[in-house]
């Protein structure tokens, strides 16, 4: 930080950096896995960065929060039993529970240093961790799916980037055992990273999946405070006949207004409709 400033400058962009004025520093740590930095920015509220790379802001979480959790959701006959990796400042897990089939939210995030810094610093993230369907693990979301098997009808891993501690959560391996432990329909969502800056990444991820599950998918959602202002969610389905690019289970229009300030079921459809160089980067 330096004249006021917060600035992203990161490998993984290069030549780039979202910039956010700094009113406060609120909390730095260098945890177990990874430097913490909590502060309060003049006009996005407090910001979550983990080894310089913001994580999330109070003003735009809502748009990846719920667009990860819903597009999977949506997609699903009648999710039970969610399993969320990562994930831990706790909004994913807010959105989760907005579906009343939910009955158990279970999520598995390898540094504890994040659920308790989201706890004093982001209470309407955090917030998710206080339903009572919830249970929190903490540890190594590869090492704890190693003995699920069939146990997730919905399973979202909500990582940083891998460059760090969520490198294994971009790793083949990583989806054999996400299929191991989704149930028969089961359906997953990543963070699936940027069409403007990973491509090649995302190239990868998609055609190992595609060896594993029978539908693949990808969306996007737009979020200012992200890398290009956009982040992207790699989606499969177990059931060769499901569709994920439309929503299987609708929210009324009067629900969609009470419960979300991004997701409906227009843009449900419309985050998978990608722009050509995406679609020839991707599908090609
Ligand atoms: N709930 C926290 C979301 C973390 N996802 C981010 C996506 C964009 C990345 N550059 C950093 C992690």
């Amino acid at each position: 930080i330096n004249d006021g400033w917060f600035m992203e400058k990161n490998s993984q962009w290069p030549g780039q950096a979202m910039a956010l004025k700094v009113e406060e520093i609120l909390h730095v740590e260098k945890s177990k896995f990874q430097d913490v930095l909590v502060f309060q920015s003049s006009n996005y509220g407090n910001v979550l960065v983990l080894d310089g790379v913001i994580q999330a802001t109070e003003r735009d979480e809502f748009s990846y929060q719920e667009m990860i959790t819903h597009l999977a959701m949506n997609s699903h006959p009648n999710p039970k039993k969610v399993l969320v990796i990562g994930g831990g400042d706790g909004g994913v897990l807010r959105e989760v529970v907005k579906h009343e089939c939910v009955e158990e939210a279970t999520l598995v995030d390898i540094d504890e240093a994040v659920p308790r810094v989201s706890k004093k610093y982001l209470p309407n993230m955090s917030i998710g961790f206080e339903h009572p369907k919830v249970t929190v693990h903490i540890g190594d979301g590869v090492e704890f799916l190693r003995d699920k098997t069939n146990q997730y009808d919905v399973i979202i891993t909500d990582s940083s980037d891998p460059d760090g501690p969520a490198e294994g959560l971009f790793g083949a391996e990583f989806f054999q055992l996400l299929k191991n432990a989704l149930t028969e329909k089961g359906v997953f969502s990543t963070q699936g990273e940027c069409m403007w800056l990973h491509l090649p990444l995302i190239k990868k991820v998609i055609e190992f999946c595609k060896d594993l599950y029978p539908r693949v998918e990808y969306a996007y959602t737009c979020i200012p405070t992200y890398p290009s202002g956009q982040i992207g969610h790699i989606m499969c389905s177990k059931d060769a006949d499901a569709v994920i690019r439309e929503p299987l289970r609708k929210f009324t229009p009067e629900q969609e207004a009470k419960l979300f300030r991004y997701y409906n079921s227009d843009i449900h459809k419309a985050a998978f409709i990608l722009p050509q160089f995406a679609k020839k980067g991707l599908y090609e």
